[in-house]
C-alpha cells in the first residue's frame, strides 16, 4: 500500500521550551488503522496537529498523501485538509445547529467562498449528508438540534460528517473518551467499518488500551515524545503497556 502518513525527524517545542516531540520517524500506509498511546503529556496530540498542519513543527517533516505540509501555503493547507477528517473528545460539533448542517460542514470546503460563507449546499450535497447519517443509523434525527443528543449520537455526526468530507485520512483524538463502554464500541466499529469500505486511513490517539488492542491493526506507544513502541496489537504485552505508560525517569522522582 502506498503511504499515507509519512513523518521525517519530526521535533516540536511550544514556545522554544522543552521538546514535546523529539524526533520522530514513522511511515503509515494507507487502509491501517493505528492506535497512539501513551500518557498524558506525551506528545500525541501534537503529533495529530502537526499532522493537519494547525502546529507548524520545529523542524522536520511531515508529507500527508504525498504533499509535504509544512511547505505548502495556508491556500493549499486547506484543500488537504479536506481529505483529513478530525474526530474530537470533545466532539468539535455546532451546537446550535441541526444534525444534518453539521454533516453538512464537512462539504464546506468543497463549495465556492460565498456558497460556503452562507452555507448554500446544492441537492447532491444535501443527499449525500443524508446517506452518511444513515450510514451512522442517525437517519432519524436529522432535524434534532445537537446539543439535544447524547455524547454517543454527537460522536455519530461527526463520524459521519468525515465520511461526507470523503476524508482520505482521519485523525481521531480521544474520539471515545467521554463515552461509556458499549458506546465506545460503536464509534470503533464505525470507525472499523469506513477503514473496510474505503481504504481511509485512521490514526487515533487513546487511553484505552483494551479498545486499541481490539480494534487496531497497528499500535504506536509515545513517551515523552518519543517512540517507543510500533507494532501489532498482538505484540503489545502487559509488559509493553507498562513500559510506555512509566513515568519518565525525572518526572518519576518529582
Ligand atoms: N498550545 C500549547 N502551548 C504550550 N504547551 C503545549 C500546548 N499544547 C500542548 N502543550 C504541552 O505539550 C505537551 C504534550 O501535550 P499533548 O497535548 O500533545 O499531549 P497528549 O499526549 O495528547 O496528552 P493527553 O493524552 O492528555 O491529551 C504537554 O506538556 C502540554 O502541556
Amino acid at each position: 500500500m502506498p503511504d499515507a502518513i509519512v513523518i521525517e525527524n519530526l521535533v516540536h517545542s511550544y514556545r522554544g521550551g522543552e521538546p514535546v516531540l523529539r524526533g520522530l520517524d514513522l511511515r503509515i500506509a494507507e487502509g491501517e488503522f493505528v492506535g497512539l498511546i501513551g500518557l498524558s503529556g506525551a506528545g500525541k496530540s501534537t503529533l495529530l496537529r502537526c499532522i493537519n498542519g494547525l502546529v507548524t513543527p520545529t523542524s522536520g517533516r511531515c508529507v500527508v498523501l504525498g504533499e509535504s505540509v509544512e511547505s505548502m501555503p495556508e491556500s493549499e493547507r486547506r484543500l488537504l485538509r479536506r481529505r483529513i477528517g478530525m474526530i474530537f473528545q470533545e466532539f468539535n460539533l455546532v451546537d446550535r445547529l441541526t444534525v444534518l448542517k453539521n454533516v453538512l460542514i464537512g462539504r464546506l470546503g468543497y463549495l465556492p467562498t460565498l456558497s460556503s460563507c452562507l452555507h448554500r449546499f446544492p441537492a447532491s450535497d444535501v443527499a449525500l449528508a443524508r446517506e452518511c447519517l444513515a450510514q451512522v443509523g442517525l437517519e432519524s434525527l436529522e432535524r434534532r438540534r445537537v446539543r439535544d443528543l447524547s455524547g454517543g449520537q454527537k460522536q455519530r455526526v461527526a463520524v459521519a460528517r468525515t465520511i461526507a468530507q470523503g476524508a482520505r485520512i482521519i485523525l481521531a483524538d480521544e474520539a471515545t473518551a467521554n463515552l461509556d463502554v458499549l458506546t465506545k464500541d460503536e464509534i470503533m466499529d464505525l470507525l472499523q467499518e469506513l477503514v473496510n469500505k474505503t481504504g481511509a486511513t485512521i490514526l487515533c490517539s487513546m487511553h484505552d488500551i483494551a479498545l486499541a488492542r481490539r480494534y487496531c491493526t497497528r499500535i504506536i506507544g509515545l513517551k515523552n515524545g518519543a517512540i517507543t513502541f510500533d507494532a501489532a496489537p498482538d505484540q503489545l504485552s502487559d509488559a509493553a503497556v507498562a513500559e510506555v505508560l512509566a513515568r519518565p525517569v525525572h518526572e518519576a522522582a518529582r
